[in-house]
């Protein structure tokens, strides 16, 4: 088989792995596969990073899919053509309901669609919703790893400034599209911002694949905007969740 467009690899590199991790940011993934096992980096190009690790004796990749849904969709799609069947996102985020705290842990089973890619793969009527196996695990793992968590639904937008009504910018200014809702949001019970889920969700269920997400909270908007906590405990929180989700996926495929 040829290498795939943009991650450069072949199915043979990945050595049959069915689930790949999927953070955003690439050094992540370079923690990520490394707390799971001795891990190989098996490409680095632009923001994807592309690691090759074993869990409970089976392969599993982990590969940074940069910010939003374009480059998130590149991704998933070439891995898929390697093989990857199931797609577990852990990612960093902003809470926008006041009882969440910082280092919680966010399980999104379902996301607001305020992405454009993920119209490129079905139109808006279609929900951008979670495999329920994939949330079932990530649940499960929280309780294994005992971290505080919430599970609900996700604000996915393609913009941090904009499409999240931030108004601490270079212009002060947000279309009116947006101005109120995060108050929307808030009113509907959406939980948090992030900017992948949405196309990850649409895309994997719209070309049968399965996919899952969890999220640190870094910041929560209803107290602040920049955060002040320690991101590395916030990342090991949803870390850790994401790696026992994947290892009890692995054992229930497996048996
Ligand atoms: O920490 P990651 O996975 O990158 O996720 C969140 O952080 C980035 C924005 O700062 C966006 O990608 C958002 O979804
Ligand atoms: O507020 C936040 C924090 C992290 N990532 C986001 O997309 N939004």
């Amino acid at each position: 088989m040829e290498k795939v467009f943009h991650l450069g690899l072949t199915k043979a590199d990945l050595k049959g792995a069915k689930i790949a991790i999927v953070p955003g940011c690439p050094d992540r993934a370079k923690r990520i596969a490394e707390r799971i096992s001795t891990a190989q980096c098996l490409n680095k190009t632009r923001e994807f990073h592309i690691y090759l690790a074993e869990l409970e004796g089976h392969s599993i990749v982990v590969c940074s899919t940069g910010i939003g849904g374009p480059s998130t969709s590149i991704a998933v799609e070439e891995l898929a053509q390697l093989g990857v069947e199931t797609f577990l996102r852990v990612g960093t985020t902003g809470a926008i309901q006041p009882h969440i705290n910082e280092g919680d842990v966010l399980v999104s089973t379902a996301s607001v669609r305020l992405d454009g890619a993920s119209q490129h793969f079905a139109p808006l009527a279609y929900p951008a919703a979670a495999d329920f196996y994939c949330t079932q695990a990530m649940v499960n793992a929280c309780h294994t790893v005992g971290v505080p968590f919430h599970v609900g639904i996700t604000a996915s937008s393609d913009t941090f400034y904009p499409g999240q009504e931030r108004y601490d910018t270079h212009s002060g200014y947000v279309l009116k599209a947006f101005q109120g809702s995060c108050q929307e949001w808030q009113k509907l019970n959406v939980m948090n911002y992030e900017m992948e889920s949405a196309t990850l969700f649409t895309m994997c269920a719209a070309i049968g694949l399965k996919a899952g997400c969890v999220a640190g909270v870094l910041v929560n908007r209803t107290k602040q905007e920049i955060p002040n906590v320690d991101h590395g405990m916030v990342e090991n929180n949803a870390v850790g969740v994401v790696i026992e989700a994947a290892r009890s996926l692995i054992k229930n495929e497996v048996k």
